[in-house]
């Protein structure tokens, strides 16, 4: 659906050349949710708007739909971005029209009459839960229904993609959760590719079925959401996934282990990663009888990413004649991620 080689975007300014991209090869497939994560300054927006042309690149290609982007005349760039929907952080809605106004405001543009205009905004307000705020203005408006209107509007002309950048950075957590849930409820209704940038894991998680980070103007990692979940290869995609995953052991629970007895000669307390179906099976029960240990869980933490379980569970294994080592090799050719913890 989008195919984006070799793309590079220099910003030229008096205080000097800025790369903001540097050769970034991106392939997102129709119908699919795409989320592009990056800290501050990455290069996002730039990419985003380089989708679209509002930032015309400096070298390499975007083909949309079979349509490569950067040799369009203006005439054919219009048209094209009819079958690009945009929405933004701060909604950019027009003040001085109501909800109805600025959801028709692109059909006027395109020229559509005003009988299948009407029809077309109720349609749109109907579909994103605003029908009863049809005469209401922005500024009578929350966050999450500014958005709301922001997407009615850039549905409006069928588009086949829509880009969102940063639609829900301005929102907080509650809202931030619906409005996801609309766009995937949109994704999933009208089959539109959705591209989205953030800063936030947790909007990856939530919606993304594929996902690239961005690090430094290059996109340093990118593959489905759970491969790249599952194995992370980058420092930038692991503190991402830090956010969300709580690597990290309490507090309470450090403490904890400092205070056990670990006098006993065969004790280990071990740090358990698990991503997948690995989760549902009997995996404790199965280390104290095969290798006759004493497993005592100190803590344990279950979430999912989409249908998708993943969690840590912190053991203390106890055994004799080597067991504690079996069972740690044991749980290793299960495919789980083991950590002796020996310093907390
Ligand atoms: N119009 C511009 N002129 C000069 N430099 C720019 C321009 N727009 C962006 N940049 C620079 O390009 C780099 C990438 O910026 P970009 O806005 O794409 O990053 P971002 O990942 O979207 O960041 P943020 O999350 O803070 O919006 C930054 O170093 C930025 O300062």
């Amino acid at each position: 659906m989008i195919y984006i080689k070799n793309l590079t975007k220099v910003y030229h300014s008096d205080s000097g050349d800025v790369k903001a991209l540097d050769e970034v090869n991106l392939h997102i497939k129709k119908g699919e949710i795409f989320g592009i994560i990056g800290l501050s300054g990455a290069g996002k927006s730039t990419l985003l708007r380089c989708i679209n042309m509002l930032e015309k690149p400096t070298s390499g290609s975007v083909e949309i739909d079979g349509v490569e982007m950067t040799s369009l005349s203006p005439n054919e760039l219009k048209e094209m971005r009819k079958k690009i929907g945009m929405i933004f952080q701060h909604f950019n809605l027009l003040t001085s029209r109501n909800v109805r106004g600025n959801v028709a405001f692109p059909l006027e543009i395109a020229g559509v009459d005003k009988k299948t205009i009407n029809q077309k905004v109720e349609r749109l307000l109907d579909l994103v839960g605003l029908s009863d705020k049809a005469d209401s203005f922005p500024s009578q408006l929350s966050g999450g229904q500014k958005q709301r209107v922001g997407i009615a509007r850039a549905l409006a002309n069928d588009p086949k993609v829509l880009l969102c950048d940063e639609a829900t950075s301005a929102l907080d957590p509650q809202t931030t959760l619906s409005i996801l849930n609309l766009l995937k409820d949109i994704n999933k209704k009208l089959g539109i590719t959705i591209v989205l940038i953030t800063h936030e894991m947790n909007v990856i998680k939530q919606i993304c079925n594929s996902v690239a980070v961005i690090e430094k103007s290059r996109v340093v990692e990118q593959g489905s959401l759970l491969e790249v979940f599952a194995n992370p290869k980058t420092d930038t995609a692991r503190n991402f996934l830090k956010s969300v995953t709580l690597s990290e052991l309490p507090e309470e629970l450090k403490e904890r282990i400092r205070n056990l007895d670990h006098g006993h000669l065969e004790g280990r307390i071990v740090k358990i990663g698990f991503f997948g179906k690995v989760t549902a099976e009997p995996v404790i029960s199965t280390l104290v009888k095969k290798f006759d240990v004493d497993a005592n869980i100190l803590y344990g933490n279950i979430d999912h990413i989409q249908d998708t379980p993943y969690g840590m569970l912190v053991v203390e294994l106890r055994g004799k004649n080597g067991g504690a080592n079996s069972a740690i090799e044991y749980l290793k050719t299960l495919g789980l991620k083991v950590e002796v913890i020996v310093n907390v």
